[in-house]
């Protein structure tokens, strides 16, 4: 019985000892495991060392150190930790639903890459057909740079969710063979910079300009009201606006693009010059209001026809002398239109792009009381069309009627009653 008892107590001491030890390594492997799990999503997340743009056009070229930040667990990872953080990139790239393209059906699609459209700063850009007819742009991220690599998981993982008329949207990716491709929808006009600044593509009259001001303005007011959770897109330029066969606009280039919960404080400054929130480099933070500083340059640039790297700046805080920041902005517009502009679009537009670039950022419109304003110039212009079609059409009738008149009895004029009537429809259907 004694015996039984002593067998008893250490079968239950074995057990007891057992079981501590596996609950030992249970925690260890937890604690592992959620170690690299933070590794991977800071890794995905933080914004490494990005260069500053130099170039408002198609060039940009590097200002600050882009290499990796010296805390980012990417330069410190070893070949394991390195080799798991391709897997889980992979995985997110995956779970963003977005469909996966093969390297040999891009290669036949771009003519195994020869028809190169734009060179960006990470990679050219190729026009494509896919088996399905349709007409994309495929960008190839250089395989040597980091920063690259993390703006192809940006774009995949903040595209994939994102979609709006004013955005170029991403229809898919390719990650195969160390390569790194983006496919977008295809956009057959090119940048805006490339517009404003070319003499290929012909003048961009007044009323494309504004159209275009209003598309952008409703492609960010989607990104800062409409994604859930927001977006800021930091690198907003006239060479990140592509144009479509109609000339309408759609904001590209998210690369450097950040969900505004996940990381709002950057410890290099990223973006580019002449764009940049001087109170961003002030602070290192960025939020939407950043983003309205650079629409604001934006929409001076779309007026000017100037760089904002050439001086745009400068030009604009000279005609604000003049102008009182609401009307007189008439110096500032490009020479190219030759007076062939509404002046007062022209200053509820420049007064708005003021206003945006405000020194402070609270005194800046949101990106909706810009979608509102440029609307609101739109719909002015489309009323007063309106009431010009009614008057030269009321004007034709009369014209007509008048005609039949004077043909039915040339040598008898219309009595003066009757054109005092005439005249009189015509001021009525002129109130209307
Ligand atoms: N979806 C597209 N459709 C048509 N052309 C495009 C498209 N995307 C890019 N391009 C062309 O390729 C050029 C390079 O684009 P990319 O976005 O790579 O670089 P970028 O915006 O000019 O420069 P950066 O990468 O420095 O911001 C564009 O200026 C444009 O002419």
């Amino acid at each position: 019985m004694k015996e039984e008892s002593t067998g008893l107590i250490i079968g239950i001491s074995i057990g007891v000892v057992i079981g501590v030890l596996l609950a030992i390594l249970a925690l260890f492997c937890f604690r592992y495991h959620r170690k690299r799990l933070q590794i991977g999503n800071s890794s995905s997340r933080r914004a490494a060392n990005v260069p500053i743009r130099t170039n408002g056009a198609d060039a940009c070229s590097i200002l600050s150190d882009s290499t990796v930040a010296p805390e980012s667990p990417v330069k410190s990872s070893q070949n394991g930790i390195s080799s798991w953080l391709d897997g889980f990139k992979k995985s997110c790239v995956i779970s963003s639903g977005m469909p996966e393209y093969s390297f040999k059906d891009l290669q036949k699609a771009t003519g195994n890459f020869t028809s190169v459209i734009g060179q960006g700063a990470f990679g050219p850009v190729y026009k494509a057909t896919l088996p399905s007819g349709e007409t994309v742009a495929v960008k190839v991220l250089a395989t040597n740079s980091k920063q690259g690599e993390k703006e192809f998981q940006t774009e995949v993982m903040l595209l994939g969710r994102l979609h709006h008329r004013n955005l170029v949207n991403l229809i898919g990716y390719c990650a195969e063979r160390g390569e790194h491709m983006l496919v977008y929808v295809y956009m057959s006009k090119g940048s805006l910079a490339s517009h404003l600044y070319s003499d290929k593509n012909g003048l961009l009259s007044w009323n494309v300009r504004v159209r275009i001001a209003l598309d952008v303005a409703r492609g960010l007011e989607y990104l800062h009201d409409g994604a859930v959770p927001p977006v800021i897109h930091r690198d907003i330029k006239s060479a990140n606006i592509l144009l479509d066969q109609s000339m309408r606009a759609r904001v590209a280039d998210f690369g450097l693009s950040r969900e505004e919960v996940v990381d709002s404080h950057a410890a290099n400054i990223r973006g580019t010059l002449g764009y940049l929130d001087p109170e961003y480099i002030s602070s290192r933070t960025f939020n939407k209001k950043s983003d309205v500083y650079s629409f604001g340059v934006l929409l001076f640039e779309i007026i000017a026809g100037r760089n904002p790297q050439q001086g745009l700046m400068e030009y604009v805080e000279l005609a604000a002398m003049n102008s009182d920041g609401k009307v007189g902005w008439e110096e500032l517009v490009d020479s190219r239109l030759d007076g062939n502009f509404d002046a007062q679009e022209l200053n509820e537009v420049a007064a708005l792009a003021y206003k945006s670039i405000n020194r402070v950022p609270k005194k800046r419109p949101s990106m909706r009381d810009n979608v509102q304003v440029l609307s609101r110039v739109l719909k002015q212009r489309q009323n007063n069309r309106f009431n010009q079609n009614l008057v030269s059409t009321t004007r034709d009738e009369i014209g007509i009627d008048v005609d039949q008149v004077e043909s039915r009895s040339p040598r008898s004029p219309m009595p003066e009653h009757q054109r005092q009537q005439s005249t009189d429809s015509t001021a009525e259907s002129f109130d209307v």
